[in-house]
């Protein structure tokens, strides 16, 4: 920001201390240093994120356009000096200044000799991330406080695994505890800000924790050479939302409608020329209501959303057709019977898309998980600003930012601007998707807050595909219910080499399935063939099974394991479904662990070890380069949410915890005796379903090991069930009548495993 303008921000307030003027001037004219590189850490990677989930968006969520939008960090800046002139008009004066400051010290903090993604990211929380933080709400929304004090903080919520060299779980949000639905915030600002803005943003901390999505980036050429070459998606217009290649699967339709976008007239750009937009912008108000609080009514928020929601244009910018009257109808009306009866082509991708392409579309796609208008890519000392406008799916981005050196504006009041407009738009969309909620037809279904499911997929086929489809169902619970049980359909499935899967849950809605390879044989109910598969370019319905994923159950060392649903077509012609579960290895190291992971299950079908363990489909290969798939039967739900459920255990050990214990054991003597060590037997390895107990993840196992190592386990083991079901450990027990008997099932177990 110029320097004059930064005088004449300030100069028309009635504020008494120039500490405060002068602090604020700082911040305005604030530039970081230049960040170098550490070379004593070694290159940092330079892999980019980008999963095979970024290729599964609905259709109407999609990015379809990058488009150019320079004044996007004029527009951030001119939030400032709305604030500042809204302070100067309403005779604010600001607080004093406590001596915990954030900003006084701060042009001399932090250490720019960084060495990765999350070191860049730590300069900056350190540095613009707290002073932003206090500014923007002070200057921004509430200056009136008595004291400095804000409810935003600029941080990462959960340490995560990362398995690219960008970080991006850093994000601004609300002091508050989503899991204790409790704000962090001293009692006397919670007193200040009043019941009905605590009530508005717990409504927004709940609905959209995170208010923008960053993508931080380590200081590296690549890094840099991606900020640049943006310009060159804009300039092609010709971004390709990379989706899987299979081709002549049956048609899916996307179910999703676009959240709505705000309301604020700053970000209401997207369905005019983009030079229209850029007029608007500089002609409107740009924070009209955002220092008072200000909002349109909400019959005019309502009307607003709901047309956002109407005609959103396909890929070519066509408005889409009418279910009954588009192509989807003829292909659905020509399958020849059920909607995995088409011939498909594994297809394999011909050109990877390029490194930028990749991170854009992985940040749009972060940014519609989180339902978040603005999009930060930051490398250090570059970086680009980005606005997602659901209603066209359009990218906005703004010119490169040279971080130390622009100046119009700097740095500081850049991003002080930034998260006035961030704060603001997270608040107007919270309270238009909860007006959104008393609208019947719209009504968000129970455990989707953002992502707006408006009608299952099958509503969307035509009533002949409809009757199909029923018929499908009400022949495949009597196939389930009948000749075709769950092991039948998974020894069909056994016998195909092709999968292709689905992705349908949250903002996930596949447009084509990604085609998995068998890359190892079938384990249960029997061993299948050793041959290993060779892709084709065609597959018959009979050749193929098709997988569903839905939500993750667990995320872990060797990758994340969903809930799925396996359907396939018989030869009998029918459609057959049962429940599986599928872990997916993303990286080289999590491909390893599930190779090796299959080799024990293989050692251990081999064996003959069966019902105690999980039965496998075989391991599959996105043809695509994606990550590598174990399918598997579902095991169960975890001992500890039965444990938690059945709280308080009884003193007096029941029939069916005895037996549990001891169906554990047995399961622990079987895998041992088939000369395997599991080697992390933890809680959330054990599950229990109807007919029993199932011992999993098997990717730490050893197959050769001392006896001195199988007892030490099984020891281990015994402890671990006796501290689970709040059982006296073995030494004490002998003296507990009430355990005795319990302890000494295992220890007979015991004896028989030695
Ligand atoms: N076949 C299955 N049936 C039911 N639940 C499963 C199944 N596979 C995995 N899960 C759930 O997913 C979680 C993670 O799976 P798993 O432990 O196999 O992954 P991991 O990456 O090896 O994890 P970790 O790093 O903890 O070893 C499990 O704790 C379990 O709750």
């Amino acid at each position: 920001m110029a320097a004059d303008s930064t005088e004449s921000s300030c100069d028309g307030l009635s504020i008494q201390f120039d500490e405060v003027v002068q602090e604020l001037r700082t911040l305005f004219e604030y530039s970081p240093p230049t960040l170098t590189a550490d070379s004593s850490w070694g290159t940092p990677s330079t892999r980019v994120p980008f999963w095979i989930y970024d290729k599964h968006l609905d259709g109407n969520l999609k990015l379809l356009h990058v488009k150019s939008l320079p004044t996007i960090p004029k527009s951030l800046a001119a939030c400032v000096d709305a604030a500042m002139k809204s302070i100067a008009e309403g005779s604010v004066e600001l607080p004093v200044l406590g001596s915990s400051y954030p900003a006084s010290d701060w042009p001399n903090y932090g250490d720019p000799l960084v060495t990765n993604a999350r070191s860049v990211a730590q300069f900056y929380k350190d540095t613009l991330g707290l002073s932003c933080s206090l500014f923007a709400y002070m200057l921004g929304i509430h200056p009136r406080s008595l004291s400095w004090m804000s409810p935003l903080c600029w941080d990462m919520r959960e340490s995560t695994r990362t398995l690219s060299s960008w970080v991006e779980k850093f994000s601004l949000r609300l002091k508050y505890n989503l899991i204790r639905k409790q704000f962090f915030m001293s009692p006397e600002l919670e007193e200040f800000l009043g019941d009905k803005m605590m009530s508005e943003l717990e409504n927004a901390a709940t609905r959209l924790p995170d208010m923008a999505t960053w993508m931080i980036g380590p200081v590296s050429s690549e890094a840099e050479a991606i900020h640049r070459d943006m310009d060159r998606l804009i300039l092609e217009n010709d971004l390709k939302f990379k989706i899987p290649s299979t081709t002549g699967h049956a048609p899916t339709h996307s179910v999703l409608i676009a959240p709505p976008d705000a309301t604020l007239l700053w970000l209401d750009i997207g369905e005019d020329d983009i030079d229209d937009a850029r007029k608007t912008l500089t002609k409107r108000p740009l924070t009209k209501g955002a220092s008072t609080g200000e909002r349109p009514r909400r019959s005019a928020r309502l009307r607003h959303a709901v047309i956002a929601t109407k005609a959103l244009p396909e890929a070519d910018g066509v408005p889409k057709a009418s279910p009954k009257k588009s192509g989807a109808k003829r292909k659905a009306d020509s399958a020849p019977e059920a909607t995995n009866g088409f011939i498909v082509s594994p297809g394999v991708e011909p050109e990877s898309p390029s490194a930028t392409e990749r991170l854009l579309q992985h940040a749009w796609v972060q940014s519609v998980r989180k339902d978040t208008s603005l999009i930060i890519f930051h490398c250090g000392n570059f970086e680009r600003i980005g606005i997602r406008h659901r209603k066209t799916q359009t990218l906005y981005l703004s010119d490169l930012i040279d971080v130390v050196h622009d100046k119009d504006p700097a740095y500081g009041k850049l991003h002080l601007g930034l998260y006035i407009a961030a704060f603001q738009d997270t608040l107007d969309r919270a309270s238009q998707l909860r007006d959104l909620e008393t609208v019947p037809l719209l009504r968000v279904p129970e455990g989707t807050k953002v992502q707006r499911l408006k009608r299952k997929a099958v509503d969307f086929l035509e009533p002949s595909a409809k009757r199909v489809r029923t018929e499908i169902e009400a022949t495949s619970k009597t196939e389930t219910g009948g000749a075709l049980n769950d092991d039948a359909v998974f020894r069909e499935a056994g016998l195909r080499n092709l999968s292709l899967f689905h992705f349908q849950y949250g903002v996930y809605n596949s447009i084509s399935p990604s085609s998995f390879l068998r890359v190892e044989r079938v384990l249960w109910p029997s061993v299948g063939p050793l041959t290993s598969a060779r892709l084709h370019r065609k597959y018959l319905p009979r050749e193929y099974f098709t997988v569903s994923i839905f939500s993750p159950i667990g995320d872990g060392a060797t990758g994340i394991a969903h809930k799925a649903k396996l359907e396939l077509l018989t030869s009998a012609n029918r459609s057959v479904a049962c429940d599986v579960v599928v872990k997916l290895a993303f990286t080289k190291e999590q491909k390893e662990r599930l190779r090796h992971e299959y080799s024990i299950y293989a050692h251990m079908a081999d064996s003959g070890v069966q019902g105690v363990i999980v039965g496998v489909l075989g391991l599959f290969e996105d043809v695509e380069g994606g990550p590598l798939a174990l399918v598997m039967t579902h095991g169960g739900k975890p001992l500890e949410d039965c444990i938690d459920s059945e709280w308080p255990i009884p003193t007096e050990p029941t029939e069916e915890l005895k037996s549990r214990r001891a169906a554990f054991l047995h399961a622990l003597q079987k895998i041992h005796k088939a000369g395997v060590c599991h080697k992390d037997l933890r809680p959330p390895n054990l599950l229990v379903n109807e007919s029993g107990v199932v011992i999993l993840d098997f990717d730490l196992a050893r197959i050769y090991f001392s006896e001195d190592t199988k007892f030490q386990e099984f020891d281990e083991f015994e402890s671990l069930l006796n501290e689970m079901y709040g059982l006296e450990s073995d030494s004490e027990s002998e003296t507990d009548t009430s355990t005795s008997s319990v302890t000494s099932l295992g220890s007979s177990i015991h004896a028989s495993a030695k």
